[in-house]
């Protein structure tokens, strides 16, 4: 991958998630949340193939993993539409693959179902297949209904996009309009505190125990989707996202390639490394915080 191509793959990640996002909003005007099941199917499908295709046309000879793509969805239909999910790149070939995109179209499909709420999120991904086996080279992060993409950028690091989708924040409508993007650094924790992400609908046991174990002041705050926990993260709203108890590779690969640009700390629970494209997708759990608070969680969690 030349320098220049390396570029466009992260640009390349904001621009699908953003536009996916865009199209996402759409189906909720389009659709309306009286039938919930019906906007989360339409969601989730429209996205997905928007994702597919522009990767098809874009990437061509890329290989795609997406939440949607899966056979075991191949019956799921969204609301006018009779035809079937298009199918991700076959196992074989993905598995021997250079480049592989790992999208979730719509994270918090749940969140985005229901009227009012700002946390669900697009997940764009690249994987490259490296001397170690590979790792995370690009990803975005698409907030649709907060205006936000949060985005790896060409020289290892990320950055905040403010996009003109999504409520205005009503502390700063009306005053002189901020920089569209700016570096995206994860804030320090407050001494003494830690805030900490949980599932809306699936809080983790051991995370309310873990609350307890530390000689912390904890606050364990619930929020939808993978990548509006590890955004919020990311953005200083909370101080640690902590999971454990079963998730999938597209929930976390764009926002822990966004994370580690960010300076973030990004691992499985016990310590261990993330690692993506595998045969099987499941990846069940995740710590994502400042690097000042990896040890004190990653012991407190190892004693719980
Ligand atoms: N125990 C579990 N098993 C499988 N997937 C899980 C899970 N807990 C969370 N997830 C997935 O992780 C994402 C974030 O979940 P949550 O909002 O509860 O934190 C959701 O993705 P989707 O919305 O794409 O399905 C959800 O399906
Ligand atoms: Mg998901």
């Amino acid at each position: 991958m030349t320098e220049a191509g390396a570029a466009d793959d992260h640009a390349l990640a904001a621009e699908l998630a953003g536009t996916a996002g865009r199209l996402l909003l759409g189906v909720r005007d389009e659709v309306g949340f009286a039938d919930a099941r019906a906007l989360k199917d339409t969601g989730d499908l429209r996205a997905h193939e928007y994702l597919m295709a522009a990767l098809a046309e874009r990437c061509p000879g890329d290989a795609v993993l997406s939440e949607e793509g899966r056979s075991s969805v191949a019956g799921k239909r969204s609301k006018g539409d009779d035809r079937a999910p298009t199918r991700n790149t076959a196992d074989a070939e993905r598995l021997t693959a250079g480049r592989v995109w790992i999208v979730d179209p719509l994270d918090g499909t749940r969140e985005f179902s229901e009227e009012g709420r700002r946390d669900w999120a697009v997940h764009v991904a690249l994987w490259e297949r490296d001397g170690d086996g590979g790792r995370l080279a690009a990803g975005a992060v698409a907030l649709p209904a907060q205006g936000l993409t949060l985005r790896t950028d060409a020289i290892g690091g990320a950055a905040l996009v403010r996009t003109d989708a999504g409520d205005p924040d009503p502390v700063t409508a009306g005053r002189r309009t901020p920089p569209r993007e700016v570096p995206l650094h994860i804030p320090a924790p407050d001494a003494g505190k830690l805030r900490i992400a949980v599932s809306r609908t699936r809080p983790p046991e051991f995370v309310t125990q873990l609350a307890g174990n530390l000689d912390l002041d904890v606050e364990l705050v619930p929020i939808g989707s993978a990548g509006a926990k590890i955004s919020a993260v990311l953005l200083g709203e909370v101080d640690a996202y902590v999971h454990a108890g079963g998730q999938y590779e597209w929930d976390s690969a764009a926002p822990a390639a966004v994370a580690l640009g960010a300076g973030a700390h990004a691992s499985r629970v016990d310590g261990a490394a993330l690692r993506y494209n595998r045969e099987d997708p499941r990846l069940p759990d995740i710590l994502v915080c400042h690097p000042m608070s990896a040890s004190t969680l990653l012991t407190g969690i190892g004693e719980t």
